[in-house]
């Protein structure tokens, strides 16, 4: 085996790169950009990178809406960056924090030619480091980036599956059942783990009574009202210990795959007036930016091929079909209604197809 970084590795560094604001190399087809997060910008490397012919910002076309710039490369928009650009200015096209104060941050000239590869890219690189999604990017020559110590990606390398392994199961007696355990599961490119709890020993070839549950700090932990994450987690385990088995999937896809510091970003524009749907759009993120597949990888892992799943999210459902694991049943999961989450389980209903 090599001793240089694969593809994969290349990748979760250059997650690290973009959240210390360092620049990353991306490449595709003989042509070369040099990539930063807006989110951790620092004036001096922008004052380097605004210089640049074709310097950019790119955002997503859902940031691109609320900014009333036309994102002509359909899901996100390139921004010519203008001549007097600070830091200040990309953190305020980047987050929508300001936006009702501040509306207008416009006109903007938005590009419409050349290829936006790169820079999709770039973005979705943002994404998965947790941080908005709205990057600078500007052209380098091929060749730029080694010998400045800059992390180097080619598109093409990126299209390897995620692969995971178990680090260790132990056991951990719990109030639902002494027979608890849980395991742990690390992606190879070192990235964020998962966890599988285990309650008794469920039989491999029948449907697996499990629950998808994607981490929510406030909710699990704090006993936050303002959603029915603690009362899911704890009314599964419950049942799961009631029937003697199951299998309880701890997802780290905090706020439903955009990170906490997103999540509390989407809860202060909660508290200017939209749902949970538009704040998520309105900072540049779909509805939903979970992987299911991990869900879906971990079960397979662990021996089973269908399941009983509590969820009231059809598109769990789905997901977990569309990975060839047979769901038999859904099993309801309706607990934790509070009069301050009301409106999030309406919206959730209304606009993202969950079953009341
Ligand atoms: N972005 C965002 N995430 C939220 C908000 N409220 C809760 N979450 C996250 O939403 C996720 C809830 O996930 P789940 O309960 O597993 O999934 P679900 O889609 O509601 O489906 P169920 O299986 O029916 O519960 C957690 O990751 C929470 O952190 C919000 O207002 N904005
Ligand atoms: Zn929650």
């Amino acid at each position: 085996m090599s001793l240089t970084p694969d593809p994969r590795e290349l990748r979760a560094r250059a997650w690290a790169d973009l959240r210390m604001g360092v620049p990353v190399v991306l490449h595709s087809e003989g042509r070369a950009v040099l990539a930063l997060a807006g989110e951790t910008l620092k004036p001096a490397r922008l004052s380097v990178v605004a210089g640049m012919a074709e310097a950019v910002l790119a955002i997503t076309a859902r940031r691109a809406e609320t900014l009333r710039a036309v994102p002509y490369d359909g899901d996100i928009a390139r921004i010519a960056l203008p001549g007097n650009a600070d830091a200040h200015w990309v953190r305020a096209v980047a987050d929508p924090a300001d936006d009702l104060r501040m509306p207008m941050k416009g006109p903007f000239r938005v590009l419409r030619d050349g290829d936006a590869v790169l820079h999709r890219l770039a973005l979705t690189l943002c994404k998965e480091a947790r941080l908005l999604p709205a990057a600078v990017v500007a052209p380098v020559v091929p060749g730029f980036g080694p010998a400045e110590g800059l992390t180097v990606l080619d598109a093409a390398d990126l299209r390897v599956p995620m692969v995971m392994d178990e680090v260790v199961s132990a056991r951990v007696p719990l109030s639902v059942s002494e027979a608890g355990r849980l395991h742990v599961f690390r992606p190879e490119d070192g990235s964020e783990e998962h966890y599988a709890v285990e309650i008794g020993t469920p039989p491999r070839d029948q449907p697996v009574l499990a629950r998808l549950h994607s981490a929510c700090f406030t909710g699990d932990l704090l006993g936050s009202l303002k959603c029915d994450c603690g009362p899911q987690l704890r009314g599964a385990l419950a049942q799961m210990g009631a029937e003697g088995a199951g299998v309880l999937l701890y997802l780290n896809q905090e706020g439903r795959g955009i990170g906490l510091a997103n999540k509390m970003r989407a809860y202060a524009l909660q508290d200017q007036g939209f749902d949970t749907v538009e704040a998520n759009h309105r900072l540049g993120f779909e509805d939903d930016e979970r992987d299911f597949r991990i869900g879906a990888e971990l079960l397979r892992r662990l021996g089973f091929s269908a399941t009983r799943l509590m969820t009231n999210n059809p598109a769990k459902v789905a997901m977990m079909e569309n990975c060839g694991i047979a769901v038999t049943e859904r099993v309801p999961l309706k607990v934790g209604e509070t009069p301050q989450n009301a409106g999030y389980l309406a919206t959730k209903a209304a606009k993202s197809g969950h079953l009341l």
